[in-house]
């Protein structure tokens, strides 16, 4: 069973994803891939940087990641040029980590994709797991994790489809505005479920 795990920017993602690592199972994380596929010297950073200009890099060669998230945050245009330039290559990435995996003999895979229904990748994953928030909860750990000023932090909410949105789309929900243990257990009972009609079929 391949489940997408997605959310929305500080609904609590990389907190279930973790949890789901000490349950032992593999992640495959797109935030973590967009990173690996901008290394210095990768083709795909040198077509950001014909679409952006030098500027985008910085002396040691990688990407500056604050200069390209206060362009494409602030402007849908750019955000669409960065997309059409940094998804595909994501997307075969993560695809050869699934394979990888799959591989190795695992029978679950975890695919957290915070941009799962924005980019339309439902079709690569069997369960869809949204991981909520409230607005208030949302903002507040954004502006706090990151630090951002409230312009900033309402610039990335605003870049994603709404949580509601999320939420109709799910197999799913987990309600990540109590404490973590609340958290866990709603996980665990989730992955029972999911698990039990698995071992049915
Ligand atoms: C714009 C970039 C450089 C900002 O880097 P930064 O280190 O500040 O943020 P980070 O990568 O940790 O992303 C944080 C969150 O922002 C949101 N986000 C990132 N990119 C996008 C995007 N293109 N559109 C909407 N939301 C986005 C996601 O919720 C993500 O979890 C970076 O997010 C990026 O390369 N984005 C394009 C790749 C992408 O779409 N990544 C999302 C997963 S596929
Ligand atoms: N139940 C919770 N109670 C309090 N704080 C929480 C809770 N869950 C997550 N947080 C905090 O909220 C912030 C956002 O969580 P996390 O980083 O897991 O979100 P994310 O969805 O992965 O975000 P992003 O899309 O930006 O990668 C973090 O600082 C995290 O520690």
């Amino acid at each position: 069973m391949i489940i997408g795990l997605t959310g929305s920017i500080a609904s609590g993602k990389s907190t279930v994803s973790g949890m789901l690592k000490n349950l032992g199972y593999p992640i495959v994380d797109a935030d973590l891939v967009a990173r690996l596929v901008v290394e210095p010297g990768s083709d795909t950073l040198s077509q950001i940087v014909q679409a952006f200009g030098p500027e985008v890099i910085q002396e040691d060669g990688t990407m500056d990641r604050a200069k390209v998230g206060s362009i494409i945050f602030n402007d849908p245009a750019s955000r669409k040029i960065l997309n059409d330039i940094i998804h595909p290559a994501i997307r075969k990435e993560m695809l050869r980590q699934r394979e990888e995996f799959i591989a190795q003999g695992f029978k679950t895979i975890i695919m957290d994709i915070p941009l799962l229904f924005e980019s339309r990748l439902q079709h690569l994953v069997d369960k869809i797991l949204v991981v909520s928030v409230t607005e208030e909860n949302q903002f507040d750990r954004l502006v706090e994790r990151n630090g951002f000023t409230e312009q900033e932090a309402r610039a990335r909410i605003g870049s994603q489809l709404p949580m509601s949105v999320k939420e109709d789309g799910a197999d799913a929900v987990i309600y990540n505005n109590g404490t973590l243990d609340e958290t866990k257990k709603q996980l665990n009972r989730i992955l029972d479920t999911w698990q039990a009609s698995i071992e049915k079929e």
